[in-house]
């Protein structure tokens, strides 16, 4: 750190906010200890994403009024977050549920209020008391990284073990939240003012002329603005990723993984609504919640098929045909822990490995819907090298037609993010590095014969 010369360690524990630990005895509140170590219980199953377990959860429990909500919803991703630290030092206490210090602790780090946290035996008090000046250096891999052992060895082998470290701090903390303004319908300056006039302040995104980072987390989706189509609320390193397919007005782009159709929204407002945009998924439900994200941005220039899988015999009409084809693949998701902690635990080497296998297949069947000339982008939203760089080296091994464009190629200076190496030839972000979700693209551009 500039100006200390002590170095901070990279794993430091989470602020307590200089809260003390009071010997608190049960109070009204102690309800609230209680549902987070429910809720502890059932995320502890991974039977589905967290989110859906936690909302499912909330219609289970109106009894949870409108402020405890976001308290518990916080100190469960905290949970998740921390997992092994906190279940590891949540041994220690003594009687007692352990799952309550669990939530305890969860609900200190989350920032809950200490009203909140310091309810119920005071020997789980006294326990917190000690257990928050451990010192994280002390601990074993799992509970002083918080990664689970297969992911901190194999981003230590692929990158070093000072990026494993600071990867895995980064994802200890939440993600920003950031919107993308849709220039389809309004400008920079009319959102920043828009929601200014709400008590929304947005704050600009250096090498993102139509990406705002919200102060705090405001809930954005209920403005009118929002349901007007006049912003989307997507992640700074997605909006990039975006902006690598650089269509030109007319082009055919077809989003093979559209999916909710993210991508695909800001690579239509690039295009100003000309040209065609085909959106492909093989999820029914994904695609769904497209159609009405595209109407509320006012894009017209689409249109969505479900397919059977990557060799539906239906895509041979788009043979050579496509000027842009965009590939964000489905992925181990390892670039998005701080938002989906989860997937930490739901995904594992054999997950990987599978996941490989249907990267190469998808990338084998879009690449033949590339017209001669045209560009294919591959994305990822992990940051493992296994799905990064290997696919496209082994791509390239495979697809002598194809050739890789350095990204610096496509994206000017004044619209580059400042924590990609812009001497690399593919496009990587990492959390760590510029508060972005971790991204990896290539841009593989066909020969024109
Ligand atoms: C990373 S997500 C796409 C996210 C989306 N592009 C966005 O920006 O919101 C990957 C998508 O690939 C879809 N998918 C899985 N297998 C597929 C296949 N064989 N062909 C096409 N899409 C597939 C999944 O349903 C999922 O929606």
């Amino acid at each position: 750190m500039a100006g200390s010369s002590k170095k901070k360690s990279p794993l430091r524990r989470p602020s307590t906010g200089g809260a003390r630990v009071n010997r608190g005895a049960a109070g009204p509140r102690y309800g609230v200890i209680s549902l987070v170590a429910q809720l502890i219980d059932l995320l502890n199953l991974f039977d589905g994403p967290a989110d859906a377990v936690i909302s499912r959860f909330f219609k289970d429990h109106p009894e949870l009024g409108g402020r405890d909500r976001p308290v518990v919803a916080e100190a469960a991703y905290c949970w998740l977050r921390y997992r092994y630290r906190i279940n590891h030092l949540a041994q220690s206490g003594e009687g007692g549920p352990t799952v309550m210090r669990q939530a305890k602790l969860a609900l200190l780090w989350s920032g809950a209020p200490e009203a909140i946290w310091s309810a119920g035996r005071s020997e789980d008090n006294e326990w917190l008391s000690r257990v928050i000046h451990v010192p994280v250096d002390n601990l074993s891999q799992e509970p002083k990284t918080c990664l689970p052992a297969w992911l901190y060895e194999q981003i230590t082998t692929e990158f070093g073990p000072d990026r494993a470290l600071s990867f895995a701090q980064a994802v200890l903390s939440a993600a920003p939240l950031d919107l993308r303004v849709n220039t389809l319908k309004a400008s920079t300056q009319e959102v920043v003012a828009g929601l200014a006039a709400q008590g929304i302040e947005v704050l600009p995104i250096a090498g993102l002329e139509d990406g705002l980072r919200a102060v705090g987390k405001p809930v954005v989706g209920r403005t009118e603005m929002f349901q007007e189509g006049l912003f989307e609320v997507q992640d700074a390193g997605s909006q990039w990723v975006s902006k690598l397919v650089a269509p030109r007005r007319g082009d055919l782009v077809i989003d093979f993984c559209a999916g909710a159709g993210g991508k695909t929204l800001a690579v239509a407002a690039a295009m100003k609504n000309t040209g065609r945009v085909v959106a492909l998924d093989t999820s029914e439900r994904r695609l769904q919640k497209f159609r009405p994200r595209a109407a509320r941005s006012g894009m017209s220039n689409f249109y969505t098929m479900v397919i059977n899988d990557e060799a539906d015999p239906r895509l041979n009409k788009y043979f050579s045909k496509a000027d842009r084809v965009v590939v964000d693949v489905p992925c181990s998701g390892m670039g998005t822990l701080r938002r989906n902690p989860d997937l930490k635990f739901r995904q594992g080497p054999q997950g990987v490995a599978e996941l490989v296998e249907k990267q190469k297949s998808i990338l084998h069947h879009a690449c033949q819907l590339v017209k001669p000339d045209g560009r294919l982008v591959y994305i990822t939203c992990s940051v493992l090298k296994q799905e990064n760089e290997e696919i496209v080296e082994w791509f390239l091994a495979n697809n002598p037609e194809f050739r890789l464009r350095r990204w610096t190629e496509v994206l000017n200076p004044a619209d580059r993010p400042a924590s990609a190496d812009q001497t690399a030839d593919t496009f990587r972000l990492w959390p760590e590095d510029g508060e972005s979700d971790g991204f990896f693209a290539a841009v593989l551009q066909r020969s024109k014969s």
